[in-house]
């Protein structure tokens, strides 16, 4: 029941187009009374006089009737997809924009493929819920009320027994809806679980491929899948007995009301067109409940992924907004970046990932952070853009708390050139804009110019215009990262982030690289994530992590000429040098 609640809450937006779906259905039900009544009077006319003549009024009131029907019916078809069309838009705008707010620290602890299916499929299943189940409980409750008085007035016992019915028949799918929660949850659990098995197994299929493993992961999706099986068969079964309860009070409804109708007719206390009357509108009764036992396993879908939506629509991003005082802007000129005594742990209670790291990196200056994998460079990283807040200690950006800015003025900030570079399906002048949304034709050749991009860029087909597919891979790591060098520039923030790519690429590749990130760093505050030692001779500093803390900082030289971390890290990848 809570949960019908808070689903009906999210009609908030379409309620008069649900208004309107409900009204057209119980105008059609109409329909079905009028006709109803008319096949009464037109059975008992012909009874008493035995003339066709005497009943054509009547027969011309059904044919009316059945035709506006096929009116109102069509029209209510379209008016359910619409409401059903505008909650499902309306609701994804909502998860997306919530999704941009959690942003990566909430993605890092689910599988993409189950808020995938949670953002399409869970969303789509709330099409028969709102389109159809909704505007029929409306139908269902007006409907057999209006049609139960008209019978008490014809016969009180038969009314009775009609309401009696009429009460118990929607029980079985509440009493349903109470007992199969579980099932239901179970269903979409294996669901999402399949589509995020599969998105995974689509997403390395080369590595699958490679490594020949490919029929294994096929068992694994096929277990999946009989999960799946199992878990609708399951909820289907215990579905179409409730259903099944709530039919059978239907038909025994409409049974009783004729059969002590019947009886009554017999002992001289009804009519023959009392009777008729009872007979037809006793069946039309029943038919808004019949529709809503259909509706309901429509329904049900909807209601058994809700779930899944809900938890995402309430899920709390792990930073706040300007979690300190009144978020200030961004700052302009080079920065100065600091780490006080940071200590991060991903989860609580996990060992912490950083464990009290101090240092500075002056304004304009280069400094790189070295150390072992697992070191914590990258979690410095995901700091700095607050997509984590540390436990304790502070990260300041020119002097202020970074949880002083607002989020976006934060980001506005940093310019990053990532290990792996992430370009969108669509054409390389788009990709570009990511970095300044207005940029000119003239801007973006002039960043890509400097990035040494512009000649494999205008070798394309299309140049600029050129289609580069989904994750890039159209192109090589190599040309990514040049474009991700573009996308920098054109950001033209005063703090740089260079996450150096671990992957290799060939000499002139790597010379044209280094060069445009030269061009890049100059007059910027500089950090370089060196996962390898080899590009960080020219840095400034050289701060060494160890398990999280800096336990070696200066220049090359420096740091060469003494024993400690830099020398055994500089031993252990000798020849990179
Ligand atoms: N999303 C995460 N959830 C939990 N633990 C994590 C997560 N990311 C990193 N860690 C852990 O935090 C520690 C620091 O990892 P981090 O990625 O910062 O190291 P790194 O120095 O960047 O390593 P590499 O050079 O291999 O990229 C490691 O022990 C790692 O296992």
């Amino acid at each position: 029941m809570m949960l019908q609640r808070r689903l009906l809450a999210l009609t908030r937006g379409a309620r008069v187009r649900l208004a309107a779906t409900a009204a057209l259905g119980l105008a059609a039900t109409g329909t079905y009374i009028v006709q109803g009544l008319l096949t009464a009077r037109a059975v008992d006319q012909i009874l008493r006089t035995g003339s066709w003549s005497s009943i054509l009024d009547s027969l011309g009131g059904i044919a009316a009737c059945i035709v506006l029907r096929i009116a109102l019916v069509w029209l209510r078809e379209v008016s359910a997809v619409e409401v059903a069309s505008a909650v499902k838009q309306m609701l994804r705008t909502r998860l997306f924009n919530r999704l941009l707010l959690l942003g990566p620290g909430y993605l890092e602890t689910r599988r993409t493929g189950a808020v995938q299916a949670t953002v399409v499929d869970s969303v789509e299943a709330l099409e028969g819920y709102m389109g159809y189940y909704l505007p029929q409980v409306c139908i269902a409750l007006c409907a057999p009320a209006l049609i139960v008085s008209g019978l008490f007035a014809l016969d009180p016992v038969v009314g009775a027994l009609t309401l009696g019915c009429v009460l118990v028949a929607p029980f079985g799918p509440t009493l349903y809806d109470w007992l199969l929660g579980d099932y239901g949850r179970r269903h979409w659990q294996a669901y999402s679980r399949l589509g995020a098995q599969f998105l995974d197994s689509m997403q390395g299929m080369t590595t699958l491929k490679a490594f020949n493993a490919s029929g294994r992961r096929g068992l694994t999706l096929q277990r999946e899948a009989t999960d799946l099986y199992r878990a609708t068969m399951a909820q289907m079964s215990l579905s179409l007995v409730g259903s099944g309860i709530a039919g059978l009070a239907l038909s025994a409804g409409t049974a009783l009301a004729v059969g002590v109708g019947a009886l009554h007719l017999a002992e001289g206390s009804l009519s023959i067109p009392g009777l008729l009357t009872i007979l037809f509108l006793s069946a039309e009764c029943f038919r808004p409940l019949a529709d809503l036992n259909t509706y309901w396993h429509l329904g049900y879908r909807g209601i058994s992924a809700s779930p899944a939506v809900f938890e995402l629509l309430e899920a709390q991003p792990v930073v706040g907004e300007a979690a300190i005082s009144g978020s200030v802007g961004a700052e302009s000129g080079t920065l100065a970046v600091g780490f006080e005594n940071v200590i991060f742990a991903y989860t609580d209670g996990e060992r912490p990932a950083l464990g009290g790291l101090s240092f500075e990196v002056g304004p304009g200056e280069t400094v790189a952070l070295v150390g072992r994998s697992g070191a914590g460079k990258s979690t410095v990283v995901s700091l700095l853009f607050r997509f984590f807040d540390p436990q304790s200690g502070r990260i300041t950006l020119a002097g202020r708390d970074i949880r002083e800015y607002s989020l976006e003025s934060l980001r506005s900030l940093i310019a990053v050139v990532p290990q792996e570079t992430y370009l969108f399906h669509g054409t390389v002048a788009e990709n570009l804009r990511l970095g300044r949304r207005d940029a000119t034709p003239a801007q973006l050749e002039a960043a890509a110019r400097t990035a040494n991009a512009h000649d494999f860029i205008a070798e394309m087909p299309e140049g600029y215009q050129t289609i580069v597919g989904e994750r890039g891979l159209k192109l090589s790591g190599g040309q990514r990262q040049r474009l991700a060098i573009a996308r920098a520039l054109l950001k033209d923030a005063p703090l740089l982030i260079l996450d150096e790519a671990t992957s290799s690429v060939d000499a002139a590749n790597e010379a044209q690289i280094q060069q445009a990130l030269e061009r890049l760093r100059s007059g910027r505050t500089t950090l370089v994530i060196a996962h390898r030692l080899s590009t960080v001779v020219n840095a400034d500093r050289i701060v060494v992590l160890e398990q999280g803390q800096a336990v070696q900082a200066g220049r090359h030289r420096d740091l060469l000429s003494q024993p400690g971390a830099y020398a055994r890290l500089v031993t252990a990848q000798q020849g990179t040098l």
